[in-house]
């Protein structure tokens, strides 16, 4: 099964145990959310469902207008019943890297919006500890103007490298929906990091804008695998 595959019977499942009619939902950013929003509206039409999508970015915006969707925000939809997102790595406790496409922020003010926030991956997700799978490391979203003292100060402070994003087809760093940079943080991999502090200290550093770092945050994980299984994981 390719991983596209994988994706899509994770996604196809996550909406039809979570969505119900007369519900608001999150909906997530990446490639594996585009199969949630495709099971999504076809649910819509085939059973006349009454549900309202709030967006965690520019994509997913995209996504829910052009599938005709409705589209809400966290103004007139304050309350979520679940937002369905993807994550570049899940370990054995839910713990979440997230921003490996840029977006973050926003998928984590919907998230802390949602009842629950159910997670859609393929199984090169899904690992026992961080950075197992994902070796991008974990982005931090920052202020532009700070960039570089945080780069010096997270570096010294919990060790690893930083990287600043570049953009792929554009001269110059990568920018995210809020307009800000982010650093990738090449974590020591010999640490034992406990996330939700390290989480919390990061989020007090001036300029830091939020962290790629979802602690206790996912209810259920689903993992799209390659033999055409999904695999559950619940908080
Ligand atoms: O920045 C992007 C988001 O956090 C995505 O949810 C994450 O990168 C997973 O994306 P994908 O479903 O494409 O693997």
């Amino acid at each position: 099964m390719s991983l596209n595959e994988a994706k899509k019977i994770a996604a196809y499942k996550a909406v039809d145990e979570w969505v119900q009619n007369d519900t608001a939902i999150g909906v997530g950013s990446g490639s594996t959310v585009v199969f949630a929003v495709e099971r999504l509206a076809q649910r819509v039409s085939q059973e006349n469902l009454r549900v309202v999508c709030v967006p965690t970015s520019f994509q997913a915006r995209q996504l829910i207008v052009e599938n005709n969707l409705q589209l809400g925000d966290l103004d007139r939809n304050p309350h979520l019943d679940c937002a369905i997102d993807g994550a570049d790595e899940v370990d054995a406790n839910m713990t979440l890297i997230k921003g490996g496409g840029g977006c973050l922020l926003q998928e984590k003010i919907v998230a802390a919006c949602a009842d629950k926030m159910i997670v859609i991956a393929d199984y090169t997700k899904d690992s026992s500890k961080l950075g197992e799978q994902y070796k991008k490391g974990i982005p931090i979203e920052v202020v532009p103007m700070a960039y570089v003292p945080l780069r010096s100060r997270i570096q010294t402070r919990f060790g690893g490298k930083l990287k600043l994003r570049m953009a792929v087809a554009k001269a110059g760093p990568c920018v995210t929906d809020n307009g800000n940079f982010i650093l990738d943080w090449d974590f020591d991999q010999q640490k034992e990091y406990d996330w939700d502090a390290v989480n919390r200290e990061l989020i007090q550093m001036p300029g830091v804008v939020e962290t790629g770092l979802f602690v206790n945050m996912a209810r259920k994980a689903y993992f799209g695998m390659a033999d055409g299984t999904v695999k559950e994981r619940s908080a």
